[in-house]
């Protein structure tokens, strides 16, 4: 969520909306529709965002922004000036780099307007300190972080660049020079900013047919299987101010060949604010990659097993497949994973519908006697993916494990809530309550997909099975097994 601290010069906030869209209109072949205005939402902690003036059918253009306006390599003057290729270095540090060098030229940028609107500070994971990151318990989204990585790509690729053209990039952070460590460090956080704008605003641009035609003639080494990872990323003014929402989701940017073009997908009534949709993602993702987030995307929880972890409650000594024949044999048949993924499970979900069928294939196979597991291995015929007494019993003790290691229960979780959100308090909470706030709904989501999972495979453990029959409770579960 975004509130007032987060942006450079709060108090010019409505001023630099104001220039901003004065700026983007002037801009030829840029078209925004006079139904729609830029709206300060500070007091709700969403920042800045679009808001409908009056009602707006289906289908109809909200704005249309032509693709030379993209803040993107092949319109940045950057990649003319550098005398070397910018692209080489890959989607996120060619655009960082392009960013650096339009926020390092202040007022002559041709982005000017723009990039005084976005913010310089944010919640995304990458800026929480030790003791915040605590906060979000056993939660898997840890070790997706990555800022160790991202450092080093920094360090290595962009800060040798921006020293060798002192020209191109004059220090901007309060620092005379980005060379020595002091240099380093100003350049390492203002690379940092750049990069979370890309991750949280940017779009991945796709072709324009006239430049499909020209990269088919391209050598074909230089493709990947992942195209998305190849699409070059771009800001795109205006359509980045949009907030998202899971449920009301009602616009959705349309690339055409000369403009990208934002459309109304359902019809959208006076004063309601237009969203864009950052697809199903966990919260603990929201949080990561937007800083923010809110309970309509709690129906995305996820828990996250390690395959490692998996492994030490099934009594393996380790998880390495060249010395565990279990593993082997799956990665041999091509179903072992590094990690299996539960969704929250739906009302009236079963365990069929949650369980991902590798996971139940693994935990079937672990639980196999030595003759088994040696039998199936002759014939190499993995076991099928369906769930008895014997694999409910093992993946029940791996989620007792996994719920242990969360450092606090559901109701005291609950109980800081309350405390964090009292009925007076405003909607947006500033700092660290803000974090605590969002990483305490970040665990509850994952605490409670836990709990559901752990109440759906009660019955199928032996001992929930021979209490019904001392009931005299015929109970076909015992000797059924649920298929996956
Ligand atoms: C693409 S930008 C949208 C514009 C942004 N609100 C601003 O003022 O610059 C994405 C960022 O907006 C915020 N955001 C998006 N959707 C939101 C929502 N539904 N509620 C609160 N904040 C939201 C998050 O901080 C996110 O990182």
């Amino acid at each position: 969520m975004s509130s007032s601290t987060h942006f450079p010069d709060p108090s010019s906030f409505q001023h630099q909306s104001d220039e901003f869209v004065a700026w983007l209109e002037a801009n030829p072949g840029v078209k925004v529709n006079p139904k729609i205005y830029l709206a300060d939402l500070r007091s709700t902690g969403a920042g800045r965002g679009v808001v409908a003036r009056t009602s707006i059918p289906e289908g109809e253009e909200l704005f249309s922004i032509p693709r030379n306006l993209i803040l993107a390599v092949q319109n940045s003057e950057l990649k003319s000036l550098l005398g070397q290729e910018v692209d080489t270095l890959g989607p996120w540090l060619s655009l960082m780099l392009v960013m650096l060098y339009e926020y390092s030229q202040g007022s002559n940028s041709r982005w000017a307007p723009y990039l005084r609107v976005l913010p310089t500070r944010f919640d995304t994971l990458m800026f929480w300190s030790p003791a915040e990151l605590r906060e979000l318990q056993a939660s898997a989204i840890l070790d997706k972080i990555g800022k160790q990585g991202a450092d080093k790509s920094i360090l290595e690729s962009i800060v040798p660049i921006v020293r060798a053209n002192p020209g191109l990039f004059p220090p901007v952070s309060g620092v005379t020079s980005y060379e020595g460590d002091a240099g380093a460090a100003a350049l390492l956080e203002l690379a940092h900013i750049m990069g979370s704008l890309i991750m949280a605003y940017a779009f991945d641009i796709e072709k324009s047919e006239h430049e499909e035609d020209d990269a088919e003639d391209d050598d074909e080494s230089y493709m990947t299987d992942d195209e998305d990872e190849q699409l070059p990323k771009g800001m795109v003014p205006l359509a980045d101010l949009l907030n998202a929402d899971a449920d009301r989701n009602n616009a959705r940017l349309f690339q055409e060949e000369e403009c990208l073009v934002m459309k109304a997908i359902k019809p959208i009534h006076e004063g309601e604010e237009i969203f864009n949709d950052y697809g199903e993602i966990p919260r603990a993702d929201l949080l990561r990659r937007y800083g923010y987030v809110t309970d309509n995307y709690a129906q995305y929880d996820v828990i996250e097993l390690p395959l490692a972890d998996i492994c030490q409650v099934a009594g393996l000594p380790n998880s390495d497949v060249g010395s565990q024949p279990r593993l082997e044999f799956l990665e041999e048949n091509d179903i072992l994973d590094d990690g299996y993924v539960i969704p929250r499970p739906g009302p009236n979900a079963s365990l069929q519908d949650v369980l991902p069928a590798e996971l139940v294939v693994l935990l079937t196979t672990l639980s196999l006697t030595p003759e088994e597991f040696e039998q199936r291995r002759s014939k190499n015929k993995p076991p099928k993916p369906s769930m008895d007494s014997n694999q409910a019993s093992l993946l029940y003790k791996i989620l007792q494990i996994k719920q242990m290691q969360y450092g606090s229960s559901l109701g005291e979780d609950m109980q800081l809530l309350t405390h964090l959100t009292p009925p007076n308090a405003p909607a947006s909470l500033d700092g660290s309550a803000r974090r605590l706030k969002m990483a305490a709904q970040v665990r509850m989501g994952e605490k409670e997909v836990l709990q559901t999972v752990l109440a759906l495979l009660e019955p199928l453990l032996p001992s929930a099975s021979l209490k019904r029959s001392a009931n005299g409770d015929v109970d076909s579960r015992q000797s059924k097994a649920a298929r996956v």
